[in-house]
């Protein structure tokens, strides 16, 4: 049962979005695309559908470092204000959706840093998957840990084909929070979640369509935003009031989980990264990541001898 002062909460909210004159929303019209700070999310809304097209956009990977996290933060705020019709979320990367977390907001941390850090990510996970405007995901590239998160917060995922995604948090030795496995229960069966999450599975994008964990494959990013319109075009013959209301109701429990116990979740965070056995494997990944950008000419050029070797032999 909804308490009602949750019904009365997301209601006051959701008029009150209704009710908003369309000054600000012209004003982001009239440019028909506005950047943050430093361009780490640009958003682009189109003139015919009222769509945003939000664009992930810190090179090279789109890690979610305290930047990024902060600017999307107010990007969903203003997209709330501004009575939204809808997001799509993708990424400026032609490989990458998102790395998850930035692994060097983690490992040896400033804590006052740190603090702000973990605060401003509950926050864009409360404000994504709690959006009162409809949202879907064009997963352009791998979407691994806090990727997947905030894909799996839209309502819809498109991918494009040979791309991973996944929690993968158990591989690099530490825990997703319980509302990132929340959000994971919400998308695929609870046993399959178990399973992914226990295991830190990565789904290359033809396991994931069977999992359920993404809905359609795309053969590239237009084709991608194409489908993740057509599918927010559907909520245009539904009553706005009880769409949105529908989908809080749905992932109260888990919203209001976290809403109640930031400060806990957050000291629970301290206590994990301060966990000498957390850091080093932390420090463990950095390092392998490093090496493994590094060794990145060497594997392509291994790749193009053996491409050329192949094509010998078959010569022959
Ligand atoms: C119950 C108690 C609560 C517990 C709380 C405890 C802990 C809290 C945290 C829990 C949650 C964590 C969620 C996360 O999101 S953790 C992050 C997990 N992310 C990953 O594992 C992804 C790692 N990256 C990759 O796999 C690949 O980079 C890729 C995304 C597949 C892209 O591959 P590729 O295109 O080949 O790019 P490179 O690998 O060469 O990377 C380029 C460049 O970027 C750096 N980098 C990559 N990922 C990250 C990252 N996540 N953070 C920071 N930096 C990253 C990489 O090092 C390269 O940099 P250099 O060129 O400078 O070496």
């Amino acid at each position: 049962m909804l308490s009602s002062k949750f019904i009365h909460a997301f209601t006051r909210q959701i008029y009150h979005t209704n009710l908003i004159t369309s000054a600000t929303f012209n004003v982001i019209k009239k440019h028909n695309s506005t950047h943050t700070k430093n361009d780490l999310v640009l958003v682009d809304v189109n003139d015919k559908t009222g769509f945003s097209i939000v664009t992930l956009n810190r090179p090279p990977v789109n890690s979610l470092n305290l930047e990024l996290l902060s600017a999307f933060s107010s990007v969903l705020d203003d997209l709330h204000k501004n009575n939204s019709r809808g997001m799509i979320l993708t990424s400026s990367s032609s490989t990458v959706f998102s790395a998850g977390l930035d692994i060097n907001e983690l490992y040896k941390p400033d804590m006052d840093r740190v603090r702000k850090f973990w605060t401003s990510l509950q926050d864009c996970w409360i404000k994504l998957y709690g959006s009162s405007f409809p949202t879907a995901a064009a997963i352009n590239g791998h979407a691994p840990a806090g990727g997947c998160l905030f894909a799996m917060c839209c309502e819809y995922r498109v991918m494009l084909p040979k791309y991973t995604i996944g929690l993968n948090e158990t591989q690099l030795g530490i825990v997703a929070p319980t509302w990132f496995m929340a959000t994971m229960k919400n998308t695929i069966p609870l046993r399959q979640a178990e399973l992914a999450l226990t295991l830190g599975k990565m789904f290359k994008t033809d396991d994931a369509l069977k999992l359920g964990l993404i809905d359609e494959i795309a053969e590239n990013k237009e084709d991608a935003i194409h489908k993740c319109e057509i599918f927010l075009k559907k909520y245009q013959k539904i009553p706005q009031t009880a769409r949105a209301l529908t989908k809080q109701s749905y992932r109260k429990n888990d919203i209001m989980e976290l809403e109640n116990n930031r400060e806990a979740d957050l000291q629970l965070f301290f206590l994990a990264i301060s966990d000498p056995r957390v850091q080093s494997s932390l420090g463990k990944y950095v390092a392998f990541l490093k090496l493994k950008s590094r060794m990145k000419p060497i594997l392509e050029a291994v790749k193009f001898l053996k491409g050329i070797f192949k094509s010998k032999k078959k010569k022959n």
